[in-house]
Protein backbone atom coordinates (compact mmCIF):
# COMPACT_ATOMS: atom_id res chain seq x y z
CA UNK A 1 0.00 0.00 0.00
CA UNK A 2 1.71 3.47 -1.07
CA UNK A 3 1.50 6.22 1.39
CA UNK A 4 1.85 10.12 -0.05
CA UNK A 5 3.76 12.12 2.24
CA UNK A 6 1.82 14.53 3.57
CA UNK A 7 2.68 18.71 2.52
CA UNK A 8 4.43 20.17 5.56
CA UNK A 9 3.93 24.05 6.17
CA UNK A 10 7.09 24.59 8.45
CA UNK A 11 6.48 27.47 10.60
CA UNK A 12 2.35 27.41 9.22
CA UNK A 13 3.89 29.56 6.01
CA UNK A 14 1.31 30.22 4.04
CA UNK A 15 -1.31 28.50 5.96
CA UNK A 16 -4.81 30.12 6.33
CA UNK A 17 -6.18 28.72 9.62
CA UNK A 18 -9.57 30.52 9.95
CA UNK A 19 -11.09 33.56 9.57
CA UNK A 20 -11.11 37.32 11.43
CA UNK A 21 -12.88 40.09 11.34
CA UNK A 22 -10.48 42.45 13.46
CA UNK A 23 -8.00 43.48 10.79
CA UNK A 24 -6.31 42.56 6.89
CA UNK A 25 -2.90 42.86 5.94
CA UNK A 26 -3.13 42.85 2.41
CA UNK A 27 0.86 42.54 1.33
CA UNK A 28 -0.03 42.84 -2.09
CA UNK A 29 -0.79 46.63 -1.99
CA UNK A 30 1.38 46.84 1.17
CA UNK A 31 -1.98 47.56 3.27
CA UNK A 32 -3.53 46.70 6.61
CA UNK A 33 -6.95 47.91 8.14
CA UNK A 34 -8.10 47.58 11.17
CA UNK A 35 -12.13 46.90 10.97
CA UNK A 36 -12.26 48.26 7.57
CA UNK A 37 -10.07 51.58 8.28
CA UNK A 38 -6.59 52.12 7.08
CA UNK A 39 -4.45 52.08 9.48
CA UNK A 40 -2.32 54.93 8.35
CA UNK A 41 -5.95 57.03 8.02
CA UNK A 42 -6.40 56.07 11.93
CA UNK A 43 -2.81 56.89 12.92
CA UNK A 44 -3.15 60.30 11.58
CA UNK A 45 -6.62 61.21 12.58
CA UNK A 46 -7.61 59.25 15.58
CA UNK A 47 -6.37 58.88 19.12
CA UNK A 48 -4.84 55.43 20.69
CA UNK A 49 -7.93 55.54 22.45
CA UNK A 50 -9.95 55.50 19.92
CA UNK A 51 -8.43 52.84 17.87
CA UNK A 52 -8.22 50.64 21.12
CA UNK A 53 -12.05 50.95 21.32
CA UNK A 54 -12.92 50.24 17.43
CA UNK A 55 -10.29 46.83 17.93
CA UNK A 56 -12.93 45.67 21.17
CA UNK A 57 -16.31 47.34 20.18
CA UNK A 58 -15.92 46.56 16.21
CA UNK A 59 -16.89 50.48 15.41
CA UNK A 60 -15.19 53.70 16.40
CA UNK A 61 -16.08 55.40 19.48
CA UNK A 62 -19.10 58.78 19.49
CA UNK A 63 -17.95 61.23 21.79
CA UNK A 64 -20.31 60.45 24.52
CA UNK A 65 -18.52 56.76 24.13
CA UNK A 66 -15.32 57.92 23.84
CA UNK A 67 -15.32 60.14 27.02
CA UNK A 68 -16.49 57.04 28.97
CA UNK A 69 -14.14 54.69 27.55
CA UNK A 70 -11.87 57.16 28.78
CA UNK A 71 -12.88 57.84 32.14
CA UNK A 72 -13.02 53.92 32.99
CA UNK A 73 -9.82 53.56 31.67
CA UNK A 74 -8.31 56.25 34.09
CA UNK A 75 -9.73 55.15 36.87
CA UNK A 76 -7.88 51.58 36.75
CA UNK A 77 -4.54 52.89 35.88
CA UNK A 78 -2.93 52.57 39.37
CA UNK A 79 -1.23 49.72 40.77
CA UNK A 80 -2.40 47.60 44.22
CA UNK A 81 -0.06 47.55 46.86
CA UNK A 82 0.70 43.58 46.55
CA UNK A 83 1.22 43.98 42.27
CA UNK A 84 3.81 47.12 43.37
CA UNK A 85 5.42 45.17 46.60
CA UNK A 86 5.80 41.95 44.22
CA UNK A 87 7.34 43.90 41.10
CA UNK A 88 9.56 45.75 43.36
CA UNK A 89 11.58 42.06 44.23
CA UNK A 90 12.15 40.87 40.77
CA UNK A 91 15.87 40.93 39.61
CA UNK A 92 17.07 43.87 38.15
CA UNK A 93 19.19 41.77 35.84
CA UNK A 94 15.73 40.15 34.71
CA UNK A 95 14.09 41.47 31.73
CA UNK A 96 11.69 44.22 31.74
CA UNK A 97 9.74 41.64 29.31
CA UNK A 98 9.69 39.06 32.25
CA UNK A 99 8.73 41.87 34.48
CA UNK A 100 5.60 42.66 32.39
CA UNK A 101 5.09 38.76 31.83
CA UNK A 102 5.08 38.58 35.83
CA UNK A 103 2.58 40.79 36.33
CA UNK A 104 0.13 39.78 34.25
CA UNK A 105 0.19 36.59 35.66
CA UNK A 106 0.00 37.93 38.85
CA UNK A 107 -3.28 40.24 37.84
CA UNK A 108 -5.04 37.07 36.96
CA UNK A 109 -4.22 34.89 40.07
CA UNK A 110 -5.76 37.79 42.51
CA UNK A 111 -8.63 37.88 39.90
CA UNK A 112 -11.38 36.12 41.28
CA UNK A 113 -13.60 36.23 37.93
CA UNK A 114 -10.32 35.06 36.44
CA UNK A 115 -12.11 32.11 34.62
CA UNK A 116 -14.89 33.97 33.60
CA UNK A 117 -15.02 33.45 29.57
CA UNK A 118 -17.86 36.00 29.05
CA UNK A 119 -17.75 38.73 26.49
CA UNK A 120 -18.49 41.22 29.43
CA UNK A 121 -16.07 39.67 31.71
CA UNK A 122 -13.47 40.01 28.60
CA UNK A 123 -14.21 43.40 27.94
CA UNK A 124 -13.31 44.28 31.82
CA UNK A 125 -10.03 42.50 32.28
CA UNK A 126 -8.75 44.10 28.77
CA UNK A 127 -9.62 47.44 30.08
CA UNK A 128 -7.80 46.22 33.10
CA UNK A 129 -4.73 45.09 31.24
CA UNK A 130 -4.94 48.22 28.96
CA UNK A 131 -4.95 50.51 32.02
CA UNK A 132 -2.20 49.02 34.12
CA UNK A 133 -0.14 47.59 31.43
CA UNK A 134 1.89 51.46 31.37
CA UNK A 135 1.76 51.96 34.90
CA UNK A 136 3.78 48.80 35.56
CA UNK A 137 6.36 49.46 32.67
CA UNK A 138 6.81 52.92 33.86
CA UNK A 139 7.82 51.98 37.23
CA UNK A 140 9.74 49.06 36.39
CA UNK A 141 11.99 51.57 33.90
CA UNK A 142 12.00 54.24 37.31
CA UNK A 143 13.27 51.38 39.53
CA UNK A 144 16.10 50.58 37.37
CA UNK A 145 17.43 54.39 37.32
CA UNK A 146 16.99 53.73 40.98
CA UNK A 147 13.72 56.24 41.13
CA UNK A 148 10.52 56.38 42.97
CA UNK A 149 7.37 55.54 40.83
CA UNK A 150 5.49 58.76 39.68
CA UNK A 151 1.85 57.68 39.87
CA UNK A 152 -0.39 58.14 36.87
CA UNK A 153 -2.73 61.25 36.46
CA UNK A 154 -5.95 60.29 35.50
CA UNK A 155 -6.13 64.31 34.02
CA UNK A 156 -3.61 63.20 31.04
CA UNK A 157 -4.85 60.75 27.89
CA UNK A 158 -2.94 57.36 27.56
CA UNK A 159 0.28 58.00 25.78
CA UNK A 160 0.54 61.54 27.65
CA UNK A 161 0.52 59.54 30.66
CA UNK A 162 3.09 57.47 29.46
CA UNK A 163 5.56 59.92 29.59
CA UNK A 164 4.43 61.59 32.54
CA UNK A 165 5.11 58.28 35.14
CA UNK A 166 8.10 57.28 32.97
CA UNK A 167 9.96 61.02 33.83
CA UNK A 168 8.03 63.33 35.38
CA UNK A 169 7.07 65.40 32.38
CA UNK A 170 5.19 65.15 29.43
CA UNK A 171 7.30 66.42 26.51
CA UNK A 172 6.15 68.38 23.81
CA UNK A 173 2.59 67.54 21.45
CA UNK A 174 4.68 66.31 18.47
CA UNK A 175 6.72 63.65 20.60
CA UNK A 176 3.62 62.59 22.49
CA UNK A 177 1.96 62.26 18.80
CA UNK A 178 4.96 60.21 17.46
CA UNK A 179 4.80 58.00 20.23
CA UNK A 180 0.97 58.04 19.82
CA UNK A 181 1.10 57.12 16.31
CA UNK A 182 3.53 54.37 17.06
CA UNK A 183 0.91 52.98 19.35
CA UNK A 184 -1.57 52.57 16.75
CA UNK A 185 0.37 51.13 14.20
CA UNK A 186 1.80 48.37 17.03
CA UNK A 187 -2.28 47.45 18.01
CA UNK A 188 -3.06 44.46 15.74
CA UNK A 189 -1.19 42.96 12.78
CA UNK A 190 -4.18 39.36 12.21
CA UNK A 191 -2.29 36.21 13.18
CA UNK A 192 1.04 36.97 13.96
CA UNK A 193 2.76 34.75 16.65
CA UNK A 194 2.01 35.94 19.57
CA UNK A 195 -1.75 36.98 18.41
CA UNK A 196 -1.70 32.99 17.07
CA UNK A 197 -0.15 31.90 20.71
CA UNK A 198 -2.86 33.76 22.54
CA UNK A 199 -5.65 32.07 20.35
CA UNK A 200 -3.61 28.73 20.96
CA UNK A 201 -4.14 29.07 24.48
CA UNK A 202 -7.66 30.23 24.10
CA UNK A 203 -8.88 27.45 22.25
CA UNK A 204 -8.28 24.89 25.05
CA UNK A 205 -11.01 27.10 26.91
CA UNK A 206 -8.53 28.65 29.43
CA UNK A 207 -8.06 32.23 30.54
CA UNK A 208 -7.58 35.79 29.16
CA UNK A 209 -4.61 36.44 31.65
CA UNK A 210 -2.49 32.94 30.77
CA UNK A 211 -3.63 33.44 26.99
CA UNK A 212 -1.84 37.46 27.13
CA UNK A 213 1.30 35.95 29.31
CA UNK A 214 1.81 33.47 26.67
CA UNK A 215 1.89 35.90 24.25
CA UNK A 216 4.18 38.55 26.18
CA UNK A 217 6.26 35.33 25.71
CA UNK A 218 5.84 34.61 21.90
CA UNK A 219 6.47 38.87 21.52
CA UNK A 220 9.78 38.89 23.73
CA UNK A 221 11.53 37.15 20.95
CA UNK A 222 13.69 38.95 18.64
CA UNK A 223 12.05 37.86 15.19
CA UNK A 224 9.05 39.15 16.30
CA UNK A 225 8.42 41.99 19.00
CA UNK A 226 12.05 41.73 19.99
CA UNK A 227 13.56 42.86 16.99
CA UNK A 228 12.37 47.00 18.25
CA UNK A 229 15.00 46.75 20.80
CA UNK A 230 17.55 44.45 19.05
CA UNK A 231 17.75 47.03 15.91
CA UNK A 232 18.79 49.83 18.58
CA UNK A 233 21.46 47.42 19.79
CA UNK A 234 22.77 46.82 16.13
CA UNK A 235 23.41 50.56 15.65
CA UNK A 236 25.09 50.91 18.83
CA UNK A 237 27.35 48.02 17.48
CA UNK A 238 27.87 49.90 14.09
CA UNK A 239 28.63 53.09 15.39
CA UNK A 240 30.12 55.26 12.69
CA UNK A 241 27.23 55.64 10.07
CA UNK A 242 30.83 55.13 7.43
CA UNK A 243 30.39 51.74 8.96
CA UNK A 244 27.35 50.62 7.58
CA UNK A 245 27.74 48.65 4.22
CA UNK A 246 30.81 46.82 5.57
CA UNK A 247 29.21 46.06 8.67
CA UNK A 248 26.74 44.89 6.68
CA UNK A 249 28.76 42.81 4.37
CA UNK A 250 30.24 41.36 7.42
CA UNK A 251 27.03 40.27 9.37
CA UNK A 252 25.23 38.78 6.40
CA UNK A 253 28.76 36.50 5.53
CA UNK A 254 28.46 35.52 8.85
CA UNK A 255 24.29 34.50 8.30
CA UNK A 256 23.63 37.10 10.89
CA UNK A 257 19.55 38.25 10.74
CA UNK A 258 19.60 41.98 10.13
CA UNK A 259 17.14 43.24 12.93
CA UNK A 260 14.23 45.25 11.76
CA UNK A 261 14.51 44.28 8.55
CA UNK A 262 11.96 41.56 6.41
CA UNK A 263 8.62 40.19 7.13
CA UNK A 264 7.06 36.85 6.75
CA UNK A 265 3.90 38.39 5.27
CA UNK A 266 5.11 41.75 3.57
CA UNK A 267 7.65 40.92 1.00
CA UNK A 268 8.00 44.41 -0.83
CA UNK A 269 7.65 46.44 2.21
CA UNK A 270 5.89 46.47 5.42
CA UNK A 271 2.18 49.14 5.32
CA UNK A 272 3.79 50.83 8.50
CA UNK A 273 6.71 51.68 7.82
CA UNK A 274 6.29 55.20 5.39
CA UNK A 275 4.00 56.45 8.44
CA UNK A 276 6.65 55.57 11.05
CA UNK A 277 9.44 56.80 9.47
CA UNK A 278 7.89 60.04 8.45
CA UNK A 279 6.90 60.61 12.77
CA UNK A 280 10.67 59.78 13.09
CA UNK A 281 12.03 62.03 10.66
CA UNK A 282 9.81 64.57 12.31
CA UNK A 283 11.49 63.67 15.64
CA UNK A 284 14.92 63.85 14.46
CA UNK A 285 14.59 67.27 12.49
CA UNK A 286 13.03 68.23 16.11
CA UNK A 287 16.08 67.43 18.22
CA UNK A 288 19.15 68.08 15.26
CA UNK A 289 22.04 67.65 17.72
CA UNK A 290 24.88 65.53 16.25
CA UNK A 291 24.29 62.29 17.71
CA UNK A 292 20.85 62.62 16.86
CA UNK A 293 21.96 63.39 13.42
CA UNK A 294 24.91 60.74 13.52
CA UNK A 295 22.03 58.22 14.75
CA UNK A 296 19.62 58.72 11.92
CA UNK A 297 22.36 59.10 9.15
CA UNK A 298 23.38 55.47 10.11
CA UNK A 299 19.64 54.38 10.45
CA UNK A 300 19.39 55.69 6.89
CA UNK A 301 22.90 53.96 5.08
CA UNK A 302 21.82 50.40 6.55
CA UNK A 303 18.11 50.97 5.15
CA UNK A 304 19.82 51.68 1.98
CA UNK A 305 22.62 49.48 2.18
CA UNK A 306 20.21 46.24 2.89
CA UNK A 307 18.02 47.69 -0.16
CA UNK A 308 21.05 47.01 -2.35
CA UNK A 309 22.32 43.79 -0.99
CA UNK A 310 19.25 41.77 -0.33
CA UNK A 311 16.50 44.09 -1.57
CA UNK A 312 15.15 42.98 2.17
CA UNK A 313 12.69 45.90 3.29
CA UNK A 314 12.80 47.29 6.76
CA UNK A 315 9.44 46.38 9.24
CA UNK A 316 8.10 48.68 11.94
CA UNK A 317 10.63 47.69 14.17
CA UNK A 318 13.32 49.37 12.11
CA UNK A 319 12.27 52.65 12.53
CA UNK A 320 10.56 52.44 16.01
CA UNK A 321 13.15 51.32 17.80
CA UNK A 322 15.32 54.44 16.60
CA UNK A 323 11.93 56.57 17.15
CA UNK A 324 11.61 55.23 21.02
CA UNK A 325 15.42 55.59 22.05
CA UNK A 326 14.88 59.62 20.42
CA UNK A 327 11.81 59.54 23.18
CA UNK A 328 14.53 59.14 25.91
CA UNK A 329 13.19 55.26 26.96
CA UNK A 330 15.59 52.98 28.05
CA UNK A 331 16.51 50.22 25.25
CA UNK A 332 15.04 47.42 26.79
CA UNK A 333 11.48 49.05 27.38
CA UNK A 334 10.78 48.96 23.76
CA UNK A 335 9.02 45.68 23.38
CA UNK A 336 7.02 46.65 26.48
CA UNK A 337 5.72 49.58 25.04
CA UNK A 338 4.80 47.10 21.89
CA UNK A 339 2.85 44.86 24.43
CA UNK A 340 1.18 48.12 25.75
CA UNK A 341 -0.14 48.96 22.16
CA UNK A 342 -0.86 45.20 21.06
CA UNK A 343 -2.70 44.36 24.38
CA UNK A 344 -5.36 45.36 22.25
CA UNK A 345 -4.95 43.32 19.23
CA UNK A 346 -4.52 40.07 21.65
CA UNK A 347 -7.32 40.71 23.66
CA UNK A 348 -9.53 41.29 20.54
CA UNK A 349 -8.59 38.10 18.82
CA UNK A 350 -9.00 35.74 22.65
CA UNK A 351 -12.76 37.07 21.90
CA UNK A 352 -12.82 36.27 18.79
CA UNK A 353 -11.50 32.92 19.02
CA UNK A 354 -13.90 32.31 21.94
CA UNK A 355 -17.16 33.15 20.18
CA UNK A 356 -16.03 30.88 17.73
CA UNK A 357 -13.93 28.55 18.92
CA UNK A 358 -12.31 25.81 17.88
CA UNK A 359 -9.27 23.46 19.57
CA UNK A 360 -5.81 24.79 17.66
CA UNK A 361 -4.22 20.99 17.56
CA UNK A 362 -1.95 20.76 14.01
CA UNK A 363 -0.55 16.96 12.77
CA UNK A 364 3.10 16.65 12.62
CA UNK A 365 5.04 14.05 10.11
CA UNK A 366 6.17 11.80 12.27
CA UNK A 367 10.57 11.91 11.39
CA UNK A 368 12.27 9.73 14.40
CA UNK A 369 13.21 5.83 14.94
CA UNK A 370 11.08 3.23 13.68
CA UNK A 371 9.12 1.73 16.66
CA UNK A 372 11.16 -0.60 18.40
CA UNK A 373 11.40 -2.69 21.04
CA UNK A 374 12.01 -1.38 24.42
CA UNK A 375 15.18 -3.18 25.87
CA UNK A 376 15.66 -4.87 29.16
CA UNK A 377 18.02 -2.63 31.77
CA UNK A 378 21.56 -3.69 31.35
CA UNK A 379 23.38 -5.10 34.88
C1 LIG B 1 6.70 43.40 14.46
C2 LIG B 1 7.38 42.19 13.91
O1 LIG B 1 7.37 41.16 14.52
S1 LIG B 1 8.10 42.32 12.40
C3 LIG B 1 9.43 41.12 12.40
C4 LIG B 1 10.53 41.55 13.33
N1 LIG B 1 11.69 40.65 13.24
C5 LIG B 1 12.86 41.04 12.73
O2 LIG B 1 13.06 42.16 12.30
C6 LIG B 1 13.95 39.99 12.76
C7 LIG B 1 14.69 39.93 11.44
N2 LIG B 1 13.86 39.37 10.40
C8 LIG B 1 13.78 38.01 10.19
O3 LIG B 1 14.44 37.22 10.86
C9 LIG B 1 12.81 37.51 9.13
O4 LIG B 1 12.63 38.48 8.12
C10 LIG B 1 11.43 37.11 9.71
C11 LIG B 1 11.62 36.05 10.79
C12 LIG B 1 10.75 38.32 10.33
C13 LIG B 1 10.55 36.58 8.61
O5 LIG B 1 11.23 35.56 8.01
P1 LIG B 1 10.55 34.40 7.15
O6 LIG B 1 9.26 34.78 6.58
O7 LIG B 1 10.56 33.18 7.98
O8 LIG B 1 11.53 34.34 5.96
P2 LIG B 1 12.81 33.47 5.89
O9 LIG B 1 13.43 33.33 7.24
O10 LIG B 1 12.41 32.22 5.18
O11 LIG B 1 13.74 34.36 4.99
C14 LIG B 1 13.73 34.32 3.58
C15 LIG B 1 15.11 34.72 3.06
O12 LIG B 1 15.34 36.08 3.39
C16 LIG B 1 16.46 36.20 4.28
N3 LIG B 1 16.12 37.15 5.31
C17 LIG B 1 14.88 37.48 5.75
N4 LIG B 1 14.97 38.42 6.68
C18 LIG B 1 16.28 38.67 6.85
C19 LIG B 1 16.99 39.53 7.70
N5 LIG B 1 16.36 40.32 8.56
N6 LIG B 1 18.33 39.53 7.63
C20 LIG B 1 18.98 38.75 6.77
N7 LIG B 1 18.36 37.90 5.92
C21 LIG B 1 17.02 37.88 5.97
C22 LIG B 1 16.68 34.81 4.86
O13 LIG B 1 18.00 34.60 5.24
C23 LIG B 1 16.24 33.94 3.72
O14 LIG B 1 17.28 33.87 2.80
P3 LIG B 1 17.62 32.50 2.04
O15 LIG B 1 16.36 32.16 1.27
O16 LIG B 1 18.78 32.86 1.20
O17 LIG B 1 17.92 31.50 3.12
O1 LIG C 1 2.72 40.01 11.43
C1 LIG C 1 3.78 39.55 11.85
O2 LIG C 1 4.21 38.42 11.57
C2 LIG C 1 4.65 40.36 12.74
C3 LIG C 1 4.25 41.79 12.80
O3 LIG C 1 4.55 42.58 11.94
C4 LIG C 1 3.40 42.20 13.91
O4 LIG C 1 2.99 41.37 14.72
O5 LIG C 1 3.12 43.42 14.00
Amino acid sequence: MSTTAPAIHRGLAGVVVDTTEISTVIPETNSLTYRGYPVQDLAAHRSFEEVAYLLWYGELPDAAQLREFQARERALRPLGRTTSELLARLPETCHPMDVLRTAVSFFGAEDPTEDDGSPAAHRAKSLTLLAKLPTVVAADQRRRRGLAPVPPDPGLGYAENFFHMCFGSVPAPEVVRCFETSLVLYAEHSFNASTFTARVVTSTLSDLYSAVTAAIGALKGPLHGGANEAVMHMLEEIGDPQRAAEWLDGALAAKRRIMGFGHRVYKHGDSRVPVMQEALDRLVARAADPETTRLATLHTALRNAMAGRKGIHPNLDYPAGLAYHLMGFDTPVFTPVFVMSRITGWTAHITEQLAHNALIRPLASYAGPDQRAVPAMAG
